[in-house]
Protein backbone atom coordinates (compact mmCIF):
# COMPACT_ATOMS: atom_id res chain seq x y z
CA UNK A 1 0.00 0.00 0.00
CA UNK A 2 1.53 3.46 -0.97
CA UNK A 3 1.70 5.75 1.91
CA UNK A 4 0.45 9.66 1.90
CA UNK A 5 4.07 11.93 1.01
CA UNK A 6 5.34 13.68 3.95
CA UNK A 7 7.66 17.03 4.51
CA UNK A 8 8.83 16.80 8.01
CA UNK A 9 8.68 13.59 10.31
CA UNK A 10 9.67 12.66 13.94
CA UNK A 11 11.34 9.22 13.97
CA UNK A 12 10.86 7.76 17.27
CA UNK A 13 13.86 5.06 18.03
CA UNK A 14 12.66 2.44 21.61
CA UNK A 15 15.59 1.49 23.85
CA UNK A 16 14.75 -2.30 22.22
CA UNK A 17 16.86 -1.44 19.17
CA UNK A 18 19.61 0.77 20.75
CA UNK A 19 20.68 -1.71 22.71
CA UNK A 20 19.57 -4.67 21.53
CA UNK A 21 21.61 -7.48 23.58
CA UNK A 22 21.36 -5.44 26.86
CA UNK A 23 25.31 -4.69 26.55
CA UNK A 24 25.01 -0.75 25.97
CA UNK A 25 24.62 0.89 22.77
CA UNK A 26 24.98 -0.84 19.61
CA UNK A 27 24.83 -0.31 15.78
CA UNK A 28 23.60 -3.65 15.04
CA UNK A 29 20.15 -1.84 14.02
CA UNK A 30 21.29 1.92 14.02
CA UNK A 31 22.93 1.81 10.40
CA UNK A 32 19.88 1.03 8.72
CA UNK A 33 17.92 4.13 10.23
CA UNK A 34 20.50 6.25 10.45
CA UNK A 35 20.83 5.69 6.39
CA UNK A 36 16.80 5.95 6.63
CA UNK A 37 17.54 9.19 7.62
CA UNK A 38 20.47 10.89 5.72
CA UNK A 39 18.43 9.50 2.93
CA UNK A 40 15.36 11.23 3.80
CA UNK A 41 17.50 14.66 4.03
CA UNK A 42 19.11 14.39 0.73
CA UNK A 43 15.70 14.09 -0.31
CA UNK A 44 15.14 17.59 0.89
CA UNK A 45 12.88 15.80 3.17
CA UNK A 46 13.69 17.32 7.58
CA UNK A 47 14.03 14.89 10.06
CA UNK A 48 13.75 14.72 14.32
CA UNK A 49 14.92 12.15 15.96
CA UNK A 50 14.08 11.03 19.22
CA UNK A 51 15.61 8.48 20.46
CA UNK A 52 15.01 5.92 24.04
CA UNK A 53 18.43 4.47 25.44
CA UNK A 54 19.89 6.29 27.74
CA UNK A 55 19.05 3.84 30.78
CA UNK A 56 19.14 0.79 28.27
CA UNK A 57 22.97 1.88 27.47
CA UNK A 58 23.95 3.32 30.86
CA UNK A 59 23.50 -0.25 32.31
CA UNK A 60 26.65 -1.01 31.45
CA UNK A 61 28.25 1.23 33.76
CA UNK A 62 26.13 0.84 36.55
CA UNK A 63 25.57 -2.58 37.16
CA UNK A 64 21.41 -3.84 38.29
CA UNK A 65 20.14 -7.20 37.82
CA UNK A 66 17.07 -7.12 39.75
CA UNK A 67 13.90 -6.21 38.27
CA UNK A 68 12.35 -3.47 38.80
CA UNK A 69 15.09 -1.06 38.53
CA UNK A 70 14.96 0.97 41.38
CA UNK A 71 14.15 4.99 40.36
CA UNK A 72 17.40 6.56 41.78
CA UNK A 73 19.23 3.71 39.79
CA UNK A 74 17.22 4.26 36.40
CA UNK A 75 18.41 8.02 36.89
CA UNK A 76 21.93 7.18 37.12
CA UNK A 77 21.68 4.67 34.49
CA UNK A 78 20.02 7.63 32.01
CA UNK A 79 22.59 10.28 32.86
CA UNK A 80 25.53 7.90 32.17
CA UNK A 81 23.88 6.91 29.02
CA UNK A 82 23.44 9.36 27.55
CA UNK A 83 26.41 10.51 26.02
CA UNK A 84 27.01 7.08 25.16
CA UNK A 85 23.59 7.25 23.04
CA UNK A 86 24.35 10.61 21.60
CA UNK A 87 27.88 9.42 20.20
CA UNK A 88 26.28 6.24 19.05
CA UNK A 89 23.79 7.92 16.84
CA UNK A 90 26.52 11.08 15.99
CA UNK A 91 29.42 8.69 14.23
CA UNK A 92 26.59 7.68 11.86
CA UNK A 93 26.02 11.38 10.51
CA UNK A 94 28.55 13.57 8.63
CA UNK A 95 26.05 16.60 9.82
CA UNK A 96 25.71 17.87 13.47
CA UNK A 97 22.69 16.22 16.22
CA UNK A 98 21.85 18.74 18.82
CA UNK A 99 20.94 17.37 22.09
CA UNK A 100 17.84 18.03 22.96
CA UNK A 101 16.46 16.85 26.93
CA UNK A 102 12.90 18.23 27.71
CA UNK A 103 10.69 16.82 30.65
CA UNK A 104 6.73 17.76 30.34
CA UNK A 105 7.29 20.37 32.58
CA UNK A 106 9.07 22.03 29.87
CA UNK A 107 6.11 21.08 27.58
CA UNK A 108 3.11 22.30 29.61
CA UNK A 109 4.24 25.81 30.60
CA UNK A 110 3.40 27.84 27.47
CA UNK A 111 6.24 30.00 27.63
CA UNK A 112 8.98 27.08 27.49
CA UNK A 113 7.00 25.21 24.80
CA UNK A 114 7.61 28.23 22.74
CA UNK A 115 11.23 28.35 23.28
CA UNK A 116 11.86 24.86 22.88
CA UNK A 117 9.73 25.18 19.60
CA UNK A 118 11.89 28.04 17.97
CA UNK A 119 15.19 25.79 19.49
CA UNK A 120 13.96 23.38 17.03
CA UNK A 121 12.82 25.45 14.26
CA UNK A 122 16.18 27.08 14.05
CA UNK A 123 18.05 23.54 14.38
CA UNK A 124 16.06 22.42 11.59
CA UNK A 125 16.65 25.55 9.53
CA UNK A 126 20.56 24.70 10.63
CA UNK A 127 20.28 21.16 8.50
CA UNK A 128 21.08 19.82 12.28
CA UNK A 129 19.48 16.58 13.14
CA UNK A 130 17.54 17.03 16.81
CA UNK A 131 17.93 14.16 18.94
CA UNK A 132 15.38 14.55 21.60
CA UNK A 133 15.23 12.32 24.85
CA UNK A 134 13.09 13.09 28.39
CA UNK A 135 15.64 14.39 30.93
CA UNK A 136 15.18 10.88 32.75
CA UNK A 137 17.85 12.09 35.13
CA UNK A 138 16.02 14.83 36.77
CA UNK A 139 12.69 14.35 36.03
CA UNK A 140 10.06 13.48 39.16
CA UNK A 141 6.78 12.06 38.73
CA UNK A 142 5.14 15.45 38.64
CA UNK A 143 7.31 16.70 35.71
CA UNK A 144 7.86 13.91 33.50
CA UNK A 145 6.34 12.45 30.50
CA UNK A 146 7.48 9.05 31.27
CA UNK A 147 7.18 7.13 27.91
CA UNK A 148 9.21 8.48 24.56
CA UNK A 149 5.79 7.41 22.39
CA UNK A 150 4.04 9.75 23.88
CA UNK A 151 7.34 12.52 23.84
CA UNK A 152 7.62 11.85 20.41
CA UNK A 153 3.55 12.64 19.26
CA UNK A 154 4.28 16.05 21.82
CA UNK A 155 7.54 16.73 19.55
CA UNK A 156 5.55 15.88 16.26
CA UNK A 157 3.18 18.42 16.97
CA UNK A 158 5.78 20.96 18.17
CA UNK A 159 7.63 21.17 15.27
CA UNK A 160 4.31 20.61 13.03
CA UNK A 161 5.81 17.69 11.45
CA UNK A 162 3.32 15.18 8.96
CA UNK A 163 4.41 12.04 9.97
CA UNK A 164 5.63 10.04 13.11
CA UNK A 165 7.62 6.55 12.67
CA UNK A 166 7.97 4.96 15.65
CA UNK A 167 10.67 1.96 15.20
CA UNK A 168 10.41 -0.74 17.78
CA UNK A 169 10.94 -4.42 18.14
CA UNK A 170 7.94 -5.23 16.15
CA UNK A 171 6.15 -5.28 13.12
CA UNK A 172 3.25 -3.25 13.75
CA UNK A 173 0.14 -3.19 15.72
CA UNK A 174 -1.64 -6.96 15.85
CA UNK A 175 -4.83 -7.82 17.30
CA UNK A 176 -2.82 -9.57 20.18
CA UNK A 177 0.72 -9.44 21.54
CA UNK A 178 2.25 -11.74 19.06
CA UNK A 179 4.66 -12.62 22.05
CA UNK A 180 1.81 -14.20 23.79
CA UNK A 181 -0.41 -15.08 21.28
CA UNK A 182 1.54 -16.05 18.32
CA UNK A 183 -1.00 -16.25 15.78
CA UNK A 184 -2.16 -12.97 16.26
CA UNK A 185 -2.82 -10.62 13.10
CA UNK A 186 -0.94 -7.54 12.08
CA UNK A 187 -3.36 -4.29 11.23
CA UNK A 188 -2.23 -2.71 8.10
CA UNK A 189 -3.91 0.15 8.50
CA UNK A 190 -6.10 1.77 11.50
CA UNK A 191 -8.77 4.57 10.33
CA UNK A 192 -9.96 5.69 13.44
CA UNK A 193 -8.05 4.93 17.11
CA UNK A 194 -10.95 3.74 19.31
CA UNK A 195 -11.57 1.96 22.73
CA UNK A 196 -11.23 -1.25 20.84
CA UNK A 197 -7.77 -0.25 19.31
CA UNK A 198 -6.98 0.37 22.63
CA UNK A 199 -8.11 -2.95 24.01
CA UNK A 200 -5.72 -5.12 21.61
CA UNK A 201 -2.31 -3.29 23.00
CA UNK A 202 -0.37 -5.35 26.11
CA UNK A 203 2.46 -4.08 28.15
CA UNK A 204 6.26 -4.64 27.43
CA UNK A 205 8.24 -7.68 27.95
CA UNK A 206 11.39 -5.71 27.27
CA UNK A 207 12.71 -4.78 30.95
CA UNK A 208 14.47 -1.34 30.19
CA UNK A 209 11.62 -0.94 27.68
CA UNK A 210 8.61 1.82 29.17
CA UNK A 211 5.72 1.70 27.22
CA UNK A 212 4.73 -1.48 25.35
CA UNK A 213 1.84 -1.23 22.47
CA UNK A 214 -0.72 1.18 24.55
CA UNK A 215 1.81 4.36 24.66
CA UNK A 216 2.22 4.06 20.66
CA UNK A 217 -0.97 3.62 20.53
CA UNK A 218 -1.64 7.08 22.82
CA UNK A 219 0.80 8.89 21.00
CA UNK A 220 -0.90 7.80 17.29
CA UNK A 221 -3.99 9.35 19.09
CA UNK A 222 -1.58 12.57 20.02
CA UNK A 223 -0.73 12.58 17.04
CA UNK A 224 -3.13 11.98 14.27
CA UNK A 225 -5.51 14.22 15.87
CA UNK A 226 -2.87 16.97 14.78
CA UNK A 227 -3.10 15.87 10.95
CA UNK A 228 0.05 13.60 11.60
CA UNK A 229 0.05 10.28 9.87
CA UNK A 230 1.83 7.28 12.49
CA UNK A 231 3.19 4.94 11.49
CA UNK A 232 4.63 1.63 13.74
CA UNK A 233 7.21 0.38 11.99
CA UNK A 234 9.97 -3.21 12.74
CA UNK A 235 13.27 -0.85 13.24
CA UNK A 236 15.20 -4.29 13.92
CA UNK A 237 14.38 -5.01 9.96
CA UNK A 238 16.35 -3.65 7.58
CA UNK A 239 13.70 -4.02 4.59
CA UNK A 240 11.57 -1.73 6.41
CA UNK A 241 13.52 1.09 5.54
CA UNK A 242 13.63 0.40 2.02
CA UNK A 243 9.73 0.28 1.83
CA UNK A 244 9.23 3.41 3.70
CA UNK A 245 11.64 5.13 0.73
CA UNK A 246 9.99 3.49 -1.34
CA UNK A 247 7.15 5.17 -0.06
CA UNK A 248 5.37 1.59 1.20
CA UNK A 249 3.69 1.27 4.89
CA UNK A 250 5.88 -2.02 6.24
CA UNK A 251 3.99 -1.79 9.42
CA UNK A 252 0.74 0.11 10.81
CA UNK A 253 -0.59 3.47 9.46
CA UNK A 254 -2.91 5.02 11.57
CA UNK A 255 -4.23 7.57 9.50
CA UNK A 256 -4.15 11.36 10.12
CA UNK A 257 -7.71 13.27 10.95
CA UNK A 258 -8.79 15.41 8.31
CA UNK A 259 -10.05 18.35 10.37
CA UNK A 260 -6.88 18.78 12.64
CA UNK A 261 -6.87 20.96 15.52
CA UNK A 262 -4.56 24.21 15.40
CA UNK A 263 -1.42 24.07 17.28
CA UNK A 264 -2.66 25.96 20.88
CA UNK A 265 -5.71 23.83 20.86
CA UNK A 266 -3.34 20.80 20.66
CA UNK A 267 -1.19 22.03 23.43
CA UNK A 268 -3.69 22.79 25.49
CA UNK A 269 -6.13 19.42 25.44
CA UNK A 270 -3.08 17.05 24.52
CA UNK A 271 -0.30 18.38 27.19
CA UNK A 272 -1.53 20.42 29.76
CA UNK A 273 -2.44 18.80 32.66
CA UNK A 274 -5.82 19.93 34.25
CA UNK A 275 -5.07 21.65 37.85
CA UNK A 276 -8.80 21.66 39.05
CA UNK A 277 -12.38 21.93 37.96
CA UNK A 278 -15.01 24.98 37.75
CA UNK A 279 -18.11 23.71 37.14
CA UNK A 280 -21.00 25.69 35.59
CA UNK A 281 -24.48 25.63 35.21
CA UNK A 282 -25.97 23.92 31.67
CA UNK A 283 -26.62 27.35 30.03
CA UNK A 284 -23.15 28.29 30.50
CA UNK A 285 -21.78 24.77 29.75
CA UNK A 286 -23.41 25.58 26.31
CA UNK A 287 -22.06 28.84 25.70
CA UNK A 288 -18.37 27.43 26.15
CA UNK A 289 -19.39 24.84 23.39
CA UNK A 290 -20.41 27.10 21.17
CA UNK A 291 -17.01 29.33 21.48
CA UNK A 292 -17.82 31.84 23.89
CA UNK A 293 -15.50 32.52 26.65
CA UNK A 294 -15.66 31.73 30.39
CA UNK A 295 -17.35 34.24 32.67
CA UNK A 296 -18.08 34.82 36.66
CA UNK A 297 -22.04 34.26 36.06
CA UNK A 298 -22.36 30.76 35.34
CA UNK A 299 -20.13 29.27 38.00
CA UNK A 300 -21.48 27.55 40.60
CA UNK A 301 -18.03 25.84 42.40
CA UNK A 302 -14.77 25.51 42.20
CA UNK A 303 -12.67 22.40 42.88
CA UNK A 304 -8.97 21.79 43.41
CA UNK A 305 -6.66 23.97 44.35
CA UNK A 306 -5.33 25.99 41.70
CA UNK A 307 -2.83 29.58 40.69
CA UNK A 308 -3.62 31.70 37.85
CA UNK A 309 -2.73 30.49 34.81
CA UNK A 310 -3.07 26.88 35.76
CA UNK A 311 -5.11 24.30 33.75
CA UNK A 312 -8.77 23.55 34.63
CA UNK A 313 -11.55 21.58 33.37
CA UNK A 314 -14.75 23.26 33.21
CA UNK A 315 -17.62 20.99 34.24
CA UNK A 316 -21.63 20.57 33.85
CA UNK A 317 -22.81 20.60 37.35
CA UNK A 318 -25.99 19.35 35.98
CA UNK A 319 -24.68 16.38 33.87
CA UNK A 320 -21.49 15.65 35.42
CA UNK A 321 -19.97 16.17 31.84
CA UNK A 322 -16.66 17.54 31.36
CA UNK A 323 -17.43 19.98 28.56
CA UNK A 324 -14.11 21.90 28.17
CA UNK A 325 -10.67 22.17 29.12
CA UNK A 326 -8.66 26.04 29.33
CA UNK A 327 -5.85 28.29 31.12
CA UNK A 328 -7.94 29.77 34.20
CA UNK A 329 -6.99 33.43 34.89
CA UNK A 330 -8.01 33.54 38.41
CA UNK A 331 -6.88 31.13 41.14
CA UNK A 332 -9.76 28.88 43.11
CA UNK A 333 -9.34 31.00 46.19
CA UNK A 334 -10.05 34.30 44.13
CA UNK A 335 -12.83 32.33 42.40
CA UNK A 336 -14.44 31.14 45.08
CA UNK A 337 -15.31 34.47 46.14
CA UNK A 338 -16.45 35.68 42.68
CA UNK A 339 -18.17 32.40 41.36
CA UNK A 340 -22.17 33.24 40.26
CA UNK A 341 -21.44 37.08 40.36
CA UNK A 342 -22.08 39.64 38.05
CA UNK A 343 -18.57 42.18 36.77
CA UNK A 344 -20.33 45.06 38.46
CA UNK A 345 -20.98 43.66 41.77
CA UNK A 346 -17.58 42.45 42.30
CA UNK A 347 -16.03 45.65 41.23
CA UNK A 348 -18.37 47.06 43.74
CA UNK A 349 -17.56 44.62 46.87
CA UNK A 350 -13.93 44.36 46.51
CA UNK A 351 -13.11 48.29 45.00
CA UNK A 352 -11.03 47.12 41.64
CA UNK A 353 -12.30 45.88 38.29
CA UNK A 354 -11.38 42.41 37.95
CA UNK A 355 -10.53 40.62 34.47
CA UNK A 356 -14.09 40.16 33.10
CA UNK A 357 -13.31 36.63 31.33
CA UNK A 358 -12.15 33.33 33.55
CA UNK A 359 -10.86 31.77 30.76
CA UNK A 360 -10.78 33.37 27.39
CA UNK A 361 -12.34 31.74 24.55
CA UNK A 362 -8.82 31.20 23.01
CA UNK A 363 -7.69 29.46 25.51
CA UNK A 364 -10.27 27.31 25.35
CA UNK A 365 -10.43 23.67 24.13
CA UNK A 366 -13.73 21.64 23.59
CA UNK A 367 -13.58 17.91 25.33
CA UNK A 368 -16.67 16.87 23.39
CA UNK A 369 -16.33 12.86 22.94
CA UNK A 370 -14.56 12.68 26.73
N1 LIG B 1 -1.26 -5.75 20.18
C1 LIG B 1 0.09 -5.72 20.11
N2 LIG B 1 0.69 -5.68 18.89
C2 LIG B 1 2.06 -5.63 18.80
N3 LIG B 1 2.90 -5.64 19.88
C3 LIG B 1 2.35 -5.67 21.12
C4 LIG B 1 0.91 -5.71 21.29
N4 LIG B 1 0.66 -5.72 22.61
C5 LIG B 1 1.86 -5.67 23.24
N5 LIG B 1 2.89 -5.65 22.37
C6 LIG B 1 4.30 -5.62 22.76
O1 LIG B 1 4.82 -4.31 22.64
C7 LIG B 1 6.24 -4.45 22.45
C8 LIG B 1 6.83 -3.14 21.93
O2 LIG B 1 6.84 -2.19 22.97
P1 LIG B 1 8.21 -1.83 23.78
O3 LIG B 1 8.85 -3.09 24.28
O4 LIG B 1 7.86 -0.78 24.76
O5 LIG B 1 9.11 -1.30 22.61
P2 LIG B 1 10.00 0.04 22.42
O6 LIG B 1 11.20 -0.16 23.28
O7 LIG B 1 10.28 0.01 20.96
O8 LIG B 1 9.16 1.22 22.83
C9 LIG B 1 6.34 -5.60 21.48
O9 LIG B 1 7.59 -6.22 21.52
C10 LIG B 1 5.20 -6.52 21.90
O10 LIG B 1 5.63 -7.59 22.70
N1 LIG C 1 13.88 8.00 28.28
C1 LIG C 1 14.14 6.58 28.46
C2 LIG C 1 13.30 5.70 27.55
C3 LIG C 1 11.83 5.71 27.86
C4 LIG C 1 11.03 4.87 26.88
O1 LIG C 1 9.90 5.23 26.52
O2 LIG C 1 11.63 3.73 26.43
P1 LIG C 1 11.07 2.87 25.19
O3 LIG C 1 9.77 2.20 25.61
O4 LIG C 1 12.13 1.88 24.91
O5 LIG C 1 10.85 3.81 24.02
C5 LIG C 1 15.61 6.26 28.19
O6 LIG C 1 16.26 6.96 27.39
O7 LIG C 1 16.09 5.28 28.75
Amino acid sequence: MNMPSWQRAVVKVGSALIAPDNTGTSSKYLLAIARFIIECRERGQEVVLVSSGSAAAGRTHIAYDGHPIPVPIKKAMAAVGQPDMMANWSRFFDFPCAQILITHGDLRDRARYVSVRNTMHTLLEHDVLPVVNENDALATDEMKVGDNDNLAAMIATLVDADALFICSDIDGLFDADPRVKPDAKKMPIVEEITEDIFALAGGTTNKIATGGMRTKIEAAEKATSHGIDTYIVNGSKGETFELLLQGQNPGTLFKRQQDPMSNKKHWLRHTLVSQGEVVVDSETADAVVAGDALTTTGIVDVQGDFNRGDAVVIRNGENTEAVAKGICQYSSHELLHIKGQEVSSIAEQYGYSPITEVIESNDLTILEDE
